[in-house]
């Protein structure tokens, strides 16, 4: 069996209220599903430095403030991953998406309206339950 793709994860918040999203690449694994943005964590990086590079390379900001939401494990047919997801909520510079994907922000409560790859179910649920708490 292949070994287990460890991915940070960021699930960033406007002072809206709103989630940024974006689609992934057709040729991609799980390609025209949407995501949230990050990326494989490389070798000799922690997670949290994986997810402020990713956000930085991805979607043009500079992660100031964060915390870890949830971390889900999912076995694809072809792959396996742990998504270490964090929420951002504190960052400087004007998010957009910088490598061609299609982007938006959504409200929390039409994430679902939203086609994302399958280990997402549980970190939608994640975002759901949190903010309801925070009301
Ligand atoms: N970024 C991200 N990946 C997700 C989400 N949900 C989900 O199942 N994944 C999976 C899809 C991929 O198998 C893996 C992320 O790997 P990736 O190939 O996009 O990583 P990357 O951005 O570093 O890409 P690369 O440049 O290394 O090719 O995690 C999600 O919400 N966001
Ligand atoms: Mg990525």
């Amino acid at each position: 069996m292949s070994k287990t793709i460890h991915v940070a994860v960021g699930v960033i918040e406007d002072a809206h209220g709103r989630i940024f999203i974006s689609r992934r690449h057709q040729q991609q694994h799980q390609g025209g599903k949407w995501e949230f943005p990050g990326g494989k964590v490389e070798p000799g990086e922690s997670v949290h430095q994986a997810l402020c590079r990713e956000l930085q390379e991805e979607c043009n900001i500079t992660v100031q403030d964060c915390a870890p939401l949830t971390v889900i494990e999912h076995q694809y047919d072809d792959k396996r991953v742990r998504l270490d997801v964090w929420w951002v909520q504190r960052f400087t510079g004007e998010a957009k998406q910088l490598e061609g994907q299609e982007w938006r922000w959504v409200e929390k409560h039409q994430l679902d309206a939203f086609q994302f790859p399958d280990a997402n179910r549980a970190i939608i649920e994640r975002i759901l339950m949190t903010a309801q708490n925070y009301q």
